[in-house]
């Protein structure tokens, strides 16, 4: 669908279930040598709400991904969740301070079954982490129950619940990027990064990804970051949209008002000259 014509969301009231706080990025640059593929953005992500982030490709989409997990480092700028600044905790600390993330190239163990992929997901709540459960330290045998309890339930409201102990590799590939968001959600986040979580999907599939990620703002009331080139999907459900074009903040607004941005919609399109067209 064409970035002009997707239908804008309806407003639907951010929910408050849990001790959700904006998501701030703050005038942050990221440099490659000498490419420059995050040029001092901003942007902020409101509690409980979709804030979706696009742009043609190559326009820096992951790196903002990436430098929110620490992965990348930042040139300059801020990254703050409510007090703390993630730029200042080392990148393992990043899930337990409330930072889940999705990835687009699924990240399961195809051998293990659902349950302990989702499992992995859960060692940074644990005190001993994924060493002493390894090891099966009699003190990890009581919190072990607990967390695989809601580690069950995080598969129940993904819809994946009846496929707990098939091994990940087996499911549908619709499934298995459930068990991936599950595995997310397991680190109880405050925040979830979704890395392009249609890719790969016929539009039946698209909409139930839609419904579920509404599900997950409305049931869980908790943030969510979203990368997505369908528009369909974005303009549907994103309550806020940032538009990156070639490392730099091209809008930032509400679906109905980027749609019409004539920057974006010339940043989409190209130019005569411009090799970049994708078809959102
Ligand atoms: N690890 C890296 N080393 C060098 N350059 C990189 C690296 N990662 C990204 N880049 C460059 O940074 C720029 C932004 O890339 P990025 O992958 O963030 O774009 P994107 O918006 O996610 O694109 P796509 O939609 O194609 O995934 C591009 O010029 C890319 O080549």
């Amino acid at each position: 669908m064409d970035a002009v014509t997707a239908t804008p969301a309806a407003a639907s009231p951010p929910a408050a279930t849990r001790n959700v706080k904006p998501l701030q990025i703050e005038d942050i640059s990221v440099r490659f040598g000498g490419i420059l593929a995050l040029d001092s953005v901003s942007f902020t992500v409101a509690p409980g709400t979709i804030h979706a982030l696009i742009g043609p490709n190559g326009a820096g989409k992951s790196t903002c991904f990436n430098a929110i997990t620490r992965i990348y480092p930042l040139a300059s700028g801020r990254i703050l969740l409510g007090d703390n600044d993630l730029a200042s905790v080392p990148g393992h600390r990043i899930a337990s301070l409330g930072v889940g993330r999705a990835f687009q190239n699924l990240a399961l163990v195809d051998s293990a079954t659902v349950i302990d992929n989702v499992m992995l997901g859960r060692y940074s709540l644990t005190k001993g982490g994924f060493l002493s459960y390894a090891v099966r330290a009699p003190w990890t045998m009581k919190s072990e129950r607990r967390h695989a309890d809601r580690a069950a339930e995080i598969c129940d409201f993904l819809g994946v619940g009846q496929h707990l102990h098939r091994p990940a590799g087996m499911l549908s590939y619709g499934d298995q990027k459930r068990v991936d968001i599950a595995r997310a959600l397991a680190v109880e986040p405050t925040i979830l990064l979704l890395d392009e979580p249609a890719a790969g999907m016929n539009a039946s599939e698209t909409a139930e990804m839609s419904e579920l990620i509404r599900d997950i703002r409305d049931e869980l009331g908790i943030s969510i970051l979203l990368v997505e080139h369908d528009m369909g999907l974005v303009m549907g459900i994103a309550d806020r949209v940032t538009v990156l074009d070639f490392g730099r903040r091209l809008a930032d607004d509400v679906p109905a008002a980027v749609q019409k941005d004539p920057e974006v919609i010339r940043a989409y399109l190209g130019s005569d000259d411009d090799e970049r067209q994708e078809t959102p």
